[in-house]
């Protein structure tokens, strides 16, 4: 520890970046900010070049008037929240289970995918959730429709699913062309099957005390499943969602509450975001901005789990665009105590939990365990 002080400290006298040498220094702590047990850490490609601006060179509200050693200290500092080595755990637990219950039974989970139009993105997500249940050993049955299919024409593929007894999941990807009626194809989803944890009746019991859903909606069940499994207590805590959609933001703060967390809701009406965003120990931010919550909304020590998926130009990648999310992962990084990275976050635990929706489906249909 002494050593990496002298290093720093040299680094801040010099106003030399840490970082950009070779031995992949990253100052590191692991619960608050007031910690001192802060640890050489390796961090191989979280950490983008902006990150390696110190605090004291430029004057974010969380970063003044602290003395340079301080200033080292709350430097890039935060937890990174792995979700892609966290999925890979989960996926790991699935597999196990798909081929138990295969042997015992003889049953294996199946889910059906339905796709309208040709969005470049929702294909991708399509392919990658195809891609996941072929690596857990869960089938998986694709309906790829024209842009132009009418809403019966959807409706009849639901239905055949719905009554399809391999089928334990039925997921239709959003957003479904314009002139379709979201209400109406999802409200047709069996319920028993809405692994998206969408249909009304799911998310109502969702909302109520004492009642439980048959599924949990997958993102916010994977922002949650990443508190637990990095140790954040949730109970009693101040918890903000910035965003308040169907499948995020509503459902994210409904499970907050259920974990006894104190909720606030920020959305684009909301005066003042950045001061409401400001008392929470954990946010969730699912908006569609990017970048937008910056280290001055932050409080010191706070846990951030970022939902955002946004595509900014990017010529040096070989996609021409790069994703980031709806924070500024890099501000985030010197206020916050652990942060979820885009990519690489809470990405990838959406697809766990939709794995984990489907087993749990094919148990139940089943009566296995
Ligand atoms: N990682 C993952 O697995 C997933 C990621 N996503 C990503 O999460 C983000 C949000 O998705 P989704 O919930 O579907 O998006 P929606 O567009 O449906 O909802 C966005 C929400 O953010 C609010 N909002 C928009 N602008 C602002 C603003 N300036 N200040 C405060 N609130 C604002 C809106 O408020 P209002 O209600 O007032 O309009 C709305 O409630 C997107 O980037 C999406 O790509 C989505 C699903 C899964
Ligand atoms: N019925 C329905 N259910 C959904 O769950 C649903 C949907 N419609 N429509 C679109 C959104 C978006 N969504 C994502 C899932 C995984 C990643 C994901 O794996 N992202 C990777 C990056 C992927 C990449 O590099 O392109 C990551 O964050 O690391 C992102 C976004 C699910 N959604």
């Amino acid at each position: 520890r002494t050593t990496t002080f002298r290093f720093l400290n040299r680094c801040l006298r010099n106003r030399t970046i840490p970082m950009a040498s070779s031995i992949f220094t990253h100052c590191h702590y692991s619960s608050s900010p007031s910690s001192l047990a802060f640890r050489l850490h390796r961090h191989p490609f979280h950490v983008p070049p902006t990150c390696l601006r110190f605090s004291f060179l430029h004057s974010s509200p969380a970063s003044s008037h602290v003395d340079p050693l301080a200033a080292m200290v709350t430097e890039s500092s935060a937890k990174v929240i792995d979700g892609k080595a966290v999925a890979k755990q989960i996926r790991d637990e699935i597999t196990a289970e798909v081929s138990k219950m295969r042997e015992a039974i003889g049953v294996i989970p199946g889910l059906a995918v339905i796709l309208v139009g040709d969005r470049k993105d929702s294909a991708t997500y399509v392919r990658n959730k195809k891609k996941a249940c072929e690596s857990v050993g869960i089938n998986s049955l694709e309906a790829n429709l024209p842009e132009d299919s009418t809403e019966e024409e959807v409706l009849n593929y639901i239905s055949g699913y719905n009554e399809d007894p391999s089928v334990h999941g039925i997921l239709v990807q959003l957003p479904l062309p314009s002139h379709m009626n979201e209400q109406n194809i999802l409200n047709a989803v069996r319920i028993e099957k809405d692994v998206d944890g969408f249909h009304p009746l799911n998310i109502g019991r969702l909302a109520m005390r004492g009642r439980e859903p048959l599924f949990v909606p997958c993102t916010p069940k994977g922002c949650i499943e990443l508190l637990h499994r990095y140790s954040v207590s949730i109970k009693g805590k101040r918890a903000v969602v910035i965003g308040r959609s169907n499948i995020v933001g509503m459902p994210a703060a409904l499970l907050l509450q259920r974990e006894d967390a104190t909720v606030s809701v920020v959305h684009s009406r909301t005066s003042n975001p950045e001061e409401m965003t400001r008392q929470a120990d954990i946010i969730i931010a699912a908006v569609g901005q990017a970048n937008m919550v910056k280290g001055s909304w932050i409080k010191p020590g706070a846990v951030i789990i970022d939902v955002g998926i946004n595509p900014v130009e990017d010529a040096s990648s070989p996609r021409g665009y790069k994703l980031v999310g709806d924070v500024c992962y890099e501000e985030a990084m010197k206020v916050a105590s652990a942060v979820t990275p885009v990519p690489g976050g809470v990405g990838p635990m959406t697809i766990a939990m939709l794995l984990q929706n489907t087993l749990i489906s094919a148990k139940r249909m089943h009566n296995f365990e």
